[in-house]
Formats: C-alpha cells, structure tokens, sequence
C-alpha cells in the first residue's frame, strides 16, 4: 500500500510536540511492515534551520502551483528531502514564503488560512506529481479539512476520489475554530455549513469536518478513544464521535527505539542501559552541575512540557508549597501560559537549591533531564498517549502520572508484594491525591530493593512502535475497503 502521510510538525524537521515525534517515527516502522510511506509538510522556516543540525539535504521539485478553488492569489513550490533513518520515506515540503515563513511554527499571517492553504495544497500537489496514494493519513486539526476536499470538491476527481481518508486526534482540546467566513476562503461548498457539515456553534470546525468525513479516525490510545466519547473528555464533540463511534479506534503510540536509547544517546552525558544503571547517577550528577543545583543524592523529579492547563499544572500549584518541604530537587523544562511560567519562576526564585525552572525549548537538555532525573512527574487532566512517560520508561526514570488516557494504558502502579508495576499514580483529578502519588514515590526511592525493581520494570516496558505499526496497517485496510 502507498500512503501519504500528512503533518503540520515533523521530527526532526519542525517540532513543536508531541505530534511531530509520532509522524517523524511511525512511517520508518510502516515502512517495515512493507508500506512505501510519503510525508507531507509545509516548508517552514524552522526546517532550513534544522538541517544542517539533522543533516537532510533539500532539492526542489516543482513551482509556481496554483489552488484554483482558494479565495487567494497565493502559489506554493513542491521541495524534496528524506526522513533521517528512513530507507525509502520522501518528505515533500509545501513552500510558499507568505504563508510559511515565520520563526515559529504556529505562528504567520492567519493560521486558518495557513491550514486551509495547506491542506488544499497538498492534493493539488498529489495530482501534480502524478502520485497514486492508497491512503492519505492527515493528523490533528490542522489537516482535517484533507477528508472533507476529498468527499465534496474533489469527490468526481478521477484519482483523488479513490484515496481513502483516515484521521488521527493526536488532540482533541484543539480543533480549530474559526468564522464562517473562511468557508469562502476554503472554496468549501454552502450546504456544508451545517450539523452534518463542519458547522460548530455559529463557527466552523475543522477537526468536526475532519470526525465526519474520514473513512475511519482513530487517535492516539485505545483509553483515550473510550474517554472521547464521554461528556466530561468529549470537547463538545463527543457526539459527533458517537456518530462515527463504529469506525473510531485506539492505538497506542509507541517511541523511536533508535533515537531513544540510552545506550546510544549521543545527547546525554553518560550512556547506560539496565546492566551498568550505576551510571544513571552520573548523568544526574552532571545534570546538577549543569543546571547549577546542589551535588547530592536527593530524589530528582523531572518535568518536560508545555506549560497549558491540559497538563494538570493547576493541581500542581495547591500542592508545591508541600512538595517542598521534601529534600528533593525539581527540574522544569517547558514553556507556555504566563501564569505557570510564573508560577515556576516564583518557585525557583524561592527555593533555588530545590527548583532548576527552564522555561525555553531544548531538545538537547530534554534528553538529559529524561536520563539524568529519577521520577518523572506528568499529572494531566487528560492524556490523548503522552509521549514524556514513555521516553522516561525507556531512560528508567519513575513516572509519576494521573491514570487517564495513554498514561493509565502505559504506567501500571507499583506493587511492592509481587514486585510489578513500572510507576506510580492517582485517579481523581484532585491535587490531594497527586501529593500522595509523589510522596509514595518518595517513599520507595529510599527502598533500594523496590526502586530496583521498578527500573527494571520501567526499562524492559515494550514502548516499540513495532505493534502500533501492525495496528496502523490493519487500519488502512479497513479505510481502504470502505472505498472499493
Ligand atoms: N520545552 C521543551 N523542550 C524540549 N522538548 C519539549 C519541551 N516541551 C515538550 N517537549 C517535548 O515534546 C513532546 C511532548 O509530547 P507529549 O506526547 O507528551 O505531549 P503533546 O501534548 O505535545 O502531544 C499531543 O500529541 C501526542 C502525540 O500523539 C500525544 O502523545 C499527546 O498525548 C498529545 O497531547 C515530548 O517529546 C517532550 O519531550
């Protein structure tokens, strides 16, 4: 089967989350199971600045393309490179200096006409290289219009109508939602305006469009599939998921077996695995004299995010006061809303032996945080996988989680009788019970016996992206029936 992969952010090309970690690993491991994989991507300004970082070398293909049913005058270039460590995946970049040029991703002139732009640019595109797709995979919000150009403007296209859709919710707390009046923009047909249509309250919605005209969704763990469904995860579009509930399913994502290893990680300072785990301290030593922190044998809690509500730094705030009257040492990495930037610049500022606080975005520093901390704290109020988890799992660093989503499908809780489990965690989204996860956790790193044994468990959990990717090619089976 030949699939199009389509992705506002691509590891390592352009990242901003978690989004790009899956869609820069997942076609490497399609490519396994026999799938010739293409990537589409907007050229953005961030992918010149990563390559000579990442070593990818860019050539162009075609030029001055035109989007005949866009409200815009505005042209895109097709240019060419390939994934690093792929055999065969073609990353195609859809350039046009108006639209894709500022410094950061999410950022330029309108970000419903970006997407809008791209979207429709990427079939244009597909038709001008003459390719033949099984299957266009699109990703988020962002791409979601993909499904429904296919099922209304280019619906009698001789090739394009014969690609099945399927769309992957990476995250349901964006959907993009914008006037109506980019309907026009879009080119998008009147009598899609409407219930069944990508009509959203008075607005439109393109995540919506996306959920009604896939030939089959899916999004990132079967938990979070199931919680979607429901009122209190649903955003609002909980019914709309109902209606296509038949042809909704849950895959876990997995992680890059290749750039998350810490035997091979050339960007920590010590490389390990579970036979020579002593050398897990020294990557924390090194940290602390890096970061500026005390040298000493305190517990490490670590924690790598954007900084938005999601991420249960609400609950976190009602309880730090607590958490620092523990003999620990805590390392933020994030950046995001004013407020729990403050929150943690506050913190660092009072307690500055405890609080290492990094409100920037740092590949580098991420993976030594991931090797050098001994707990990993990730107390979201909802978790579509969660990839920090996992990268800590792998690097043997303690998750310390709130079960929702991929984090209850990926951290088990630990028990001390038979030894199982490779975390810690609490339900309720209440800040009581977080306190008593990381104090238990607290607990048990003094225990050296049940600390060791949840390394191991933590470090042999299969995280591989092997089986997801068996799931993702039985996924485009079922799209792809649906069209013949
Ligand atoms: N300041 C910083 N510096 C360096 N690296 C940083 C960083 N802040 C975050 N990161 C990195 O960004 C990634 C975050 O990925 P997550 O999956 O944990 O969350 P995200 O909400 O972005 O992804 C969404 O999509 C993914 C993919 O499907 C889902 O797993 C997830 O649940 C969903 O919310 C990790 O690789 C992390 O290390």
């Amino acid at each position: 089967m030949k699939i199009a992969m389509v992705s506002y952010e691509v590891y390592p090309f352009a990242k901003v989350g978690g989004l790009a970690d899956v869609v820069g690993a997942l076609p490497k491991y399609l490519e396994k199971q026999g799938m010739a994989v293409d990537i589409f991507m907007p050229y953005h300004k961030k992918v010149d600045e990563n390559s000579s970082k990442f070593g990818y070398t860019i050539e162009k293909v075609s030029e001055g393309i035109s989007i005949p049913h866009l409200l815009t005058e505005e042209k895109f270039d097709i240019y060419r490179t390939s994934l690093p460590g792929s055999k065969n995946v073609n990353v195609f970049l859809i350039a046009n200096r108006y639209y894709f040029s500022a410094d950061e991703v999410y950022q330029g002139p309108d970000l419903a006409e970006q997407a809008i732009f791209f979207s429709a640019a990427v079939l244009e595109a597909i038709k001008k290289l003459d390719f033949r797709y099984d299957i266009i995979h699109v990703n988020d919000w962002q791409t979601a219009l993909i499904p429904v150009y296919l099922k209304s403007v280019y619906k009698n296209d001789e090739k394009l109508s014969k690609i099945a859709s399927v769309l992957t919710i990476h995250n349901l707390g964006y959907q993009g939602i914008f006037e109506p009046s980019y309907m026009k923009f879009a080119g998008l047909p009147e009598y899609l305006f409407s219930i069944d249509g990508i009509e959203f309250y008075g607005n439109i919605n393109f995540l919506k469009g996306g959920i009604l005209f896939a030939d089959v969704i899916n999004t990132v763990s079967p938990t979070y599939a199931r919680e979607i469904q429901t009122k209190e995860y649903g955003e609002k579009l909980d019914g709309v998921l109902r209606v296509r509930s038949a042809d909704l399913y849950g895959i876990l994502n997995g992680i890059d077996y290749e750039e998350y290893n810490p035997e091979t990680d050339k960007r920590i300072y010590v490389n390990y695995n579970l036979e020579t785990i002593e050398k897990k301290k020294e990557n924390k030593r090194l940290l602390q004299r890096e970061l500026g922190l005390p040298a000493r044998d305190v517990p490490m809690i670590g924690m790598i995010n954007r900084l938005v509500d999601q991420k249960g730094l609400d609950i976190m705030a009602e309880i730090m006061d607590y958490v620092s009257l523990f003999d620990i040492q805590f390392v933020l990495l994030g950046t995001g809303e004013e407020k729990y930037e403050n929150m943690f610049k506050k913190l660092g500022e009072r307690y500055p032996e405890k609080y290492s606080i990094n409100l920037k975005f740092d590949v580098v520093l991420a993976q030594k945080i991931y090797a050098g901390a001994d707990m990993f704290l990730m107390p979201s109020k909802y978790e579509p996988c969660g990839l920090g988890q996992m990268y800590s799992l792998r690097y043997g660093t303690i998750p310390i989680v709130r079960y929702t989503g991929g984090l209850a499908d990926t951290v088990k809780e630990y028990n001390p009788e038979t030894k199982e489990g490779n975390g810690f965690g609490f339900e309720p989204y209440d800040s009581a019970y977080l306190l008593k996860a990381i104090a238990k956790a607290l607990y048990y790193y003094n225990e050296k016996e049940h600390w060791n044994a949840l390394i191991k468990n933590a470090m042999t959990t299969d995280l591989s992206w092997d089986n997801s990717a068996k799931e993702y090619v039985k996924l485009y089976q079922r799209a792809k029936s649906k069209i013949q």
